[in-house]
């Protein structure tokens, strides 16, 4: 399998502090399998994401290491290309989709302008590929749902309107940071599938998440954050059946105590 991500070394730190917020990480992650980054709230993980996609201002953090998409170097590439390429190969969900839309403007114009941004087409070509992809994602009543302001609709709706936009841009990797964190338990079950079927599609899936039920769900591999530095690596297999840190056994056993969790 080829590998899309290779992370070394990743260090980030606020400029003007000595206080480092991600410690030496290094990851990669192959086509087709998902990662999940496992850490209770403040261990790192979004900045880790943020800093994958290209979504930290250098002018407060100080980056280094080595992050490589399918063998390019991104730190210190080149704005122009380093949005061209995470915009297009990347995408992210993040985790209150509710922020995510614009709160005056309707869902298909907020997809029309999206789509003009990365690609060259028509309004009336950018709708009709809009629309294709909500009904890919087996959503009713797509074009009343183009029609719709934001607040008129789910979390969850709105989290997978997000997947479907996502996706269309075919990008190569999707981190989904938290994406199922702020909803009912019935669309959680519901987004979680859609992941599902994003990792069957052969794309990368980061999977973010502070709860080892979601990543026992969806993951093949699992590292462990605290405090910006990975403690913890392995399979999503070895890393639940024999965890060797005590805060793995520790995150592991609150997820146990909120649900059952089964591999
Ligand atoms: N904009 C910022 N400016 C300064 N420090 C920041 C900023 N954003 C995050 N941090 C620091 O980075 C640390 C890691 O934050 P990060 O968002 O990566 O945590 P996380 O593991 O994703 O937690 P959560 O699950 O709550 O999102 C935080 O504890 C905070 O100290």
């Amino acid at each position: 399998m080829t590998t899309l991500l290779e992370v070394r070394d990743l260090a980030i730190e606020l400029r003007g502090t000595q206080q480092p917020i991600v410690k030496h990480s290094s990851f990669s992650l192959k086509q087709g399998s998902t990662l999940a980054i496992v850490g209770e709230s403040g261990s790192g993980k979004s900045m880790t994401c943020k800093a994958i996609m290209g979504l930290l201002n250098h002018k407060m953090f100080n980056i280094s290491g080595s992050i490589r998409y399918l063998g390019t170097e991104l730190i210190g590439l080149e704005e122009r290309l380093l949005r061209s390429l995470c915009g297009s190969k990347m995408a992210m969900i993040v985790q209150n989709p509710m922020t995510a839309f614009d709160p005056a403007s309707k869902i298909g114009a907020q997809i029309i302008e999206t789509l003009q941004v990365h690609r060259k087409m028509t309004k009336a070509e950018a709708y009709a590929l809009g629309l294709a992809a909500l009904e890919k994602l087996n959503l009713s009543r797509c074009e009343q749902l183009m029609n719709s302001y934001p607040h008129t609709l789910s979390g969850g709706m709105l989290q997978r309107i997000i997947i479907a936009l996502s996706l269309i841009l075919e990008p190569e990797i999707i981190i989904a940071d938290e994406a199922t964190t702020a909803l009912d338990v019935r669309n959680q079950g519901i987004v979680l599938d859609e992941l599902d079927s994003i990792k069957q599609s052969g794309i990368g899936l980061i999977l973010v998440t502070h709860d080892f039920g979601v990543a026992a769900r969806l993951a093949d591999e699992v590292i462990v954050m605290k405090e910006g530095l990975i403690i913890e690596t392995g399979t999503i297999h070895e890393v639940f059946t024999s965890p060797r840190d005590t805060y793995t056994q520790e995150l592991l056993q609150a997820s146990l105590l909120k649900r059952e969790v089964k591999l």
